[in-house]
């Protein structure tokens, strides 16, 4: 498709000569090019849309990378991205090999800050600025953060600070759209609204001064007076004293669609010497009335028919879907079961849950390690709170979960979604450090379900278990067809030898056990007959059925979807150790380095979390040294 301005733009010096119309020609076409890429990668759509105006303001005011612009989560930089000579590579997004859905230095120098998780921009710029100040340069730095992310405490704690350093130059941009995923939530939102809305201000001025003109004649004192009060207005209902008050200088709102209000308003904050906040007013999905009129399922969307706007949605049950229908069925049978979200309820699965229990549902924002003690409040009170939340936003939470709930033992359960490798969010929302985060907290029972009737039974258990409880699962589909789940089991902590053979046992927990199927099948396909055991619990763990299996074979192999640190295979290895198990002990599970954007199944399978990687792992072993003809296992092949 050929664009008339946009086909001219490869780096944000093309973009400071445009004039008014040439700017909002191009404000079209971006919008165009990203309905018709993002239809076909899938991606976030909506918050994209919503910044196409600010990002270009942000672009010709300031000048990058000598200016520095770090955006909050980032996954609204995709017009950053095109205007920063990206947009050829822009069919590659989020694929294998292809352009991240979030900055990446490796990608450009105008990415000043990687990101992904909230409320980090205003920290990230703020040290920058410091650093700024002591280097004795001069330069521009700011922090461009989404209304939702303002929720997240550690935003709070940037703003408190900057704030108190006056000597200290430091632009935020608030891109405030009402919207995190969903509705925006809390005080902070209805403040955000009232700073939208309220006109009280300006009438009360006018008001005044309606009064100042037409009785000039009042003399002296009165007048003084009338002018005092004008002037105290400021302080009584100026908008923005929230973050005037922590010493910001605050500028807005703003129309954030206005491009000239836009760029006249970030010229003004360029001058302001010390921390000032513009209050940018957007809609997020502007421009695509699907979007607009569904900002929440185009905030992060799969492919879907640009004309019509329909998802084309994916096969298969989710065990997010599992969740979501396990833990109505929980509620209806506990009243006491509290559903908790950090601003993810589509995602997580608590929408209907919400709708249906809505005293007993709690989105408290971005705002994870809240949540986390929120929960054990709630449970300190008799209650059963269940914190539902991605493994790699969880991490946010650590302290809270080790201090606030297993130390005095409060039965706190946490679903662990998007565990595992996640996919197309790359290396900030991989879900593969659960393990090693949890298991060496005391107190903590972690189940790992290797299918749907594992999920379901896995939350009942963990709600009848009076005690802290991670389940984990994937950001994938379940494999079992039939899940009962009005009559749940309980779900015992017990090894299961889901094939018996002789030749290699194969060690999984959570899904990878059906991989370990899979592999086993392809060994028997070469005459090679493998035991698979699968383990739903890891902590505590059943060591006496790895025991007791290990000490039958010669040679095993552990796998997991988890760094190799920390995981599942170091517990497995450290049990042979201890209980001097005579069989040799392979392992597949992640390296130790950050985990690359691709789909889930493109990344297991490039690094060997496969029935191939099971199959290669072990005839290479097999075929190696050490298993000449007195060997359990004769070459089978070759
Ligand atoms: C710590 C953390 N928790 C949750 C998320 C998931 N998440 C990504 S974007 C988003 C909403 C962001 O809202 P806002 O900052 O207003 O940006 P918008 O999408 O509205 O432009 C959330 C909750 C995250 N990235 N990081
Ligand atoms: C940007 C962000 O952190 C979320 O939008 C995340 O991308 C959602 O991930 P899922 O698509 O797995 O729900
Ligand atoms: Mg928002």
């Amino acid at each position: 498709m050929n664009y008339q301005i946009l086909d001219k733009i490869n780096s944000p010096d093309d973009i400071k000569t445009l004039n008014t119309e040439e700017i909002k020609k191009l404000c079209g076409e971006i919008r165009e090019f990203l309905i018709e890429n993002v239809s076909k990668t899938g991606g976030h759509l909506a918050p994209n849309l919503g910044v196409v105006e600010l990002t270009i303001a942000l672009h010709r005011v300031f000048n990058s990378p000598i200016d520095k612009i770090v955006w909050d989560v980032g996954h609204q930089t995709y017009v950053h991205k095109i205007i920063t000579g990206r947009r050829k590579d822009f069919h590659t997004l989020r694929k294998y090999g292809g352009l991240s859905g979030f900055p990446k230095f490796k990608e450009s120098v105008h990415d000043h800050f990687e990101t992904g998780h909230s409320s980090t921009s205003i920290s990230a710029a703020l040290g920058m600025a410091l650093a700024r100040e002591i280097k004795g340069e001069n330069y521009n730095v700011v922090a461009v953060i989404g209304d939702g992310a303002m929720t997240g405490g550690m935003a709070f704690e940037a703003l408190n600070f900057a704030g108190h350093k006056q000597d200290c130059r430091l632009i935020v941009v608030l891109n405030d759209n009402e919207m995190s995923i969903t509705n925006n939530v809390g005080g902070l939102s209805c403040y955000l609204n009232r700073l939208r809305t309220d006109s009280k201000y300006t009438k009360i001025k006018k008001d005044i001064q309606y009064i100042l003109n037409k009785v000039p004649a009042i003399g002296g004192k009165l007048y003084k007076s009338l002018e005092r009060v004008k002037g105290s207005l400021k302080y009584l209902l100026v908008a923005g004293i929230l973050f005037e008050e922590l010493g910001f200088k605050y500028l807005g709102p703003i129309d954030g669609h206005n491009f000239n209000v836009v760029e006249d308003t970030l010229r003004k904050a360029k001058k302001v010497d010390g921390p000032v906040l513009v209050h940018v007013i957007t809609k997020k999905g502007k421009g695509y009335w699907p979007a607009e009129n569904n900002p929440q399922l185009f905030h992060g969307v799969g492919q879907f028919d640009k004309e019509t706007g329909r998802v084309i949605k994916g096969k298969g049950i989710s065990f997010t879907e599992v969740f979501s229908k396990s833990i109505i069925k929980e509620g209806e049978r506990d009243p006491k079961i509290i559903a908790i979200t950090a601003a993810m309820a589509p995602g997580t699965g608590l929408e209907e849950f919400a709708q249906k229990y809505p005293q007993r549902f709690f989105d408290v924002g971005i705002a994870e390690q809240n949540a986390v003690t929120m929960a054990a409040g709630l449970a300190k009170e008799g209650m059963t709170p269940i914190f539902a939340v991605y493994s790699t936003f969880l991490q946010r939470g650590y302290d809270q979960i080790l201090h606030d709930v297993c130390l005095p033992n409060l039965p706190v359960i946490f679903a662990i979604d998007r565990a595992g490798i996640v996919g197309a969010d790359g290396e900030t929302h991989q879900g593969i450090y659960d393990i090693a985060y949890l298991r060496h907290i005391p107190n903590i029972t972690i189940i790992s379900p290797k299918d749907g009737q594992e999920l379901r039974d896995g939350i009942h258990t963990a709600l009848t278990l009076k005690m802290p409880v991670a389940i984990r699962y994937p950001r994938d589909t379940v494999i079992d067809e039939f899940i009962d789940y009005n009559s749940p089991g309980i779900l015992e902590n017990k090894g299961q030898v889901l094939k018996g053979g002789k030749d290699v046992l194969i060690i999984s927990t959570g899904v990878t056990s059906n991989i370990s199927l899979e592999g086993a099948q392809k060994l028997l396909d070469v005459g090679i007959k493998a035991t698979v055991v699968h383990f739903p619990y890891i902590k505590p763990f059943d060591k006496d059925t790895l025991i007791s299996l290990a000490q039958k074979h010669r040679l095993a192999l552990v796998i997991e979807d988890h760094t190799k640190i920390g995981g599942f295979g170091e517990l497995v290895s450290s049990l042979f150790i201890e209980e001097n198990i005579n069989c040799k002990l392979l392992s597949i599970s992640l390296p130790d380095k950050f985990i690359e954007h691709g789909s889930r199944k493109e990344i297991l399978d490039k690094y060997g979390i496969s029935a191939e990687g099971i199959y290669n792992k072990i005839i290479k072993e097999i075929s190696g040294v050490g298993y000449g003809k007195e060997s359990a296992i004769r070459p089978v092949i070759g």
